[in-house]
């Protein structure tokens, strides 16, 4: 396959839907092939704006705006970065002869909790925690009284946790409810409640399908707060048994899905064996260690599996950590401090996304570390990011 240089008539181009953090790195990857890179968001100057090739800003759970901005830009392929676009939009396309990553079945069945759990739980018959849907508090009350407490209840569209709580006695049903309806993605009123999982550990366990077959990396590790990830670190140890299990419930989902690209698969490890919890359908925010721990980051495969090139191997060349760097206050006044200080830290190496605003809880840098054991690695990377500061202005 050959193609062009980027801004010419033969130049191969890709459209990242959602222009955040992971699609800052996709596009640069991308540039390294001499792809030509177009970044679309709902704001602004969004972290893979500022280094793609152009950019537009759109709702793009609109359909006729997403559709409009494609059929401007005839894009080669169409990349989803989030869940919350308009798939229906995304299959038509697929239908009329455009690419979706990794297909537009996948980002439909993704896009919201309900889509993906019935296929692994009910089609598929993977483990996963209970779960019941309610669409007013009325059902949640009664989905809350079936299930027990403590049950995790979430909108069925949100990521990072936006929207996620844990229900500790039936009183707090209420509490839990307005929660949600006010971190969803969509203005959908619709909540997934689920057993709580005791689990000994969480991981996420990348999964490159390509031209070459299917290809995992070795297991990442990671401990999330309020439903959105505050460490990550790569090899997490666990079992032989346990590994081939995890990678079978993995070629399991990423088989059914299809396509070419990456995708992470996040599951539970308890002593009752291994639950699948939810896949990305692209790179997850858990696999930003790639960055420092392997040969190829998750970002590099995915954009040689979306192209079609090969991957026929991957190897981990360290172990690693990350520590992510949060705001606590909504603000387009400030800075980020204490990069110097990080950077002090050993074998240590900072990403400060560039978004515009802060908010509270949104993740802002990252710090990434490597070192000769995962106990050291995260150790210099919780150093690092304790450096890092959100200044307020
Ligand atoms: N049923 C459960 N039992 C116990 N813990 C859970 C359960 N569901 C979610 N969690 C915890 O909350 C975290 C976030 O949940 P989940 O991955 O479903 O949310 P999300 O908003 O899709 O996050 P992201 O988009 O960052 O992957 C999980 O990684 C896990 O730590
Ligand atoms: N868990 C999914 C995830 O980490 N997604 C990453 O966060 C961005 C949105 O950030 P924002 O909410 O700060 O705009 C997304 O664009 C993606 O890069
Ligand atoms: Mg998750």
């Amino acid at each position: 396959m050959s193609y062009g240089s980027p801004l010419g008539h033969y130049a191969r181009k890709i459209m990242l839907l959602g222009a955040g953090e992971l699609g800052k790195e996709v596009i640069l990857e991308a540039q390294r092939l001499g792809v030509e890179t177009i970044a679309v968001d709902r704001y602004a100057n969004a972290p893979a704006m500022q280094v793609a090739h152009r950019s537009h800003v759109i709702n793009m759970l609109d359909g006729e705006q997403l559709r409009n901005v494609i059929e401007l830009e005839r894009p080669d392929l169409i990349v989803p970065e989030i869940e919350a676009i308009a798939t229906a939009t995304l299959q038509e396309l697929e239908g009329e002869g455009f690419r979706i990553i990794p297909t537009a079945r996948a980002s439909r069945l993704t896009m919201d909790r309900e889509g993906i759990r019935r296929l692994a739980a009910e089609t598929l018959g993977l483990p996963t925690a209970k779960y019941e849907f309610a669409d007013s508090l009325e059902e949640l009350k009664q989905a809350v009284e079936k299930m027990g407490t403590p049950c995790v209840i979430k909108p069925i569209m949100s990521s990072s946790g936006k929207g996620q709580s844990v229900c500790r006695a039936f009183e707090e049903a209420e509490a839990c409810w307005e929660l949600a309806m006010e971190g969803g993605r969509a203005k959908k009123t619709r909540v997934i409640v689920e057993e709580f999982i005791r689990f000994d550990s969480e991981i996420t366990l990348l999964t490159v399908r390509s031209v070459s077959g299917t290809t995992f990396c070795a297991p990442i590790g990671h401990i999330q707060k309020d439903g959105d990830y505050i460490e990550s670190w790569q090899p997490h140890q666990m079992t032989e048994a346990q590994l081939l299990e995890a990678q079978n419930i993995a070629k399991t989902v990423t088989d059914e899905l299809g396509g070419y690209g990456l995708y992470g698969v996040e599951l539970f490890l308890t002593g009752n064996g291994v639950y699948f919890s939810e896949v990305s359908p692209r790179p997850h925010d858990t696999g930003l260690v790639t960055l420092v721990t392997q040969d190829l980051s998750e970002f590099a495969l995915h954009v040689r599996a979306i192209l079609g090139f090969p991957v026929t191997g991957v190897r981990l060349l360290t172990p690693g950590a990350t520590h992510t760097l949060k705001a606590d206050r909504d603000t387009t006044q400030f800075k980020i401090g204490g990069v110097e200080e990080a950077l002090a830290v050993d074998n240590t190496q900072v990403r400060v996304f560039g978004k515009p605003e802060t908010k509270v809880g949104r993740r802002m840098a990252v710090a990434l570390s490597s070192a000769d054991t995962v106990k050291q690695a995260r150790e210099l990377a919780t150093k690092a990011a304790s450096a890092l500061q959100v200044e307020y202005l």
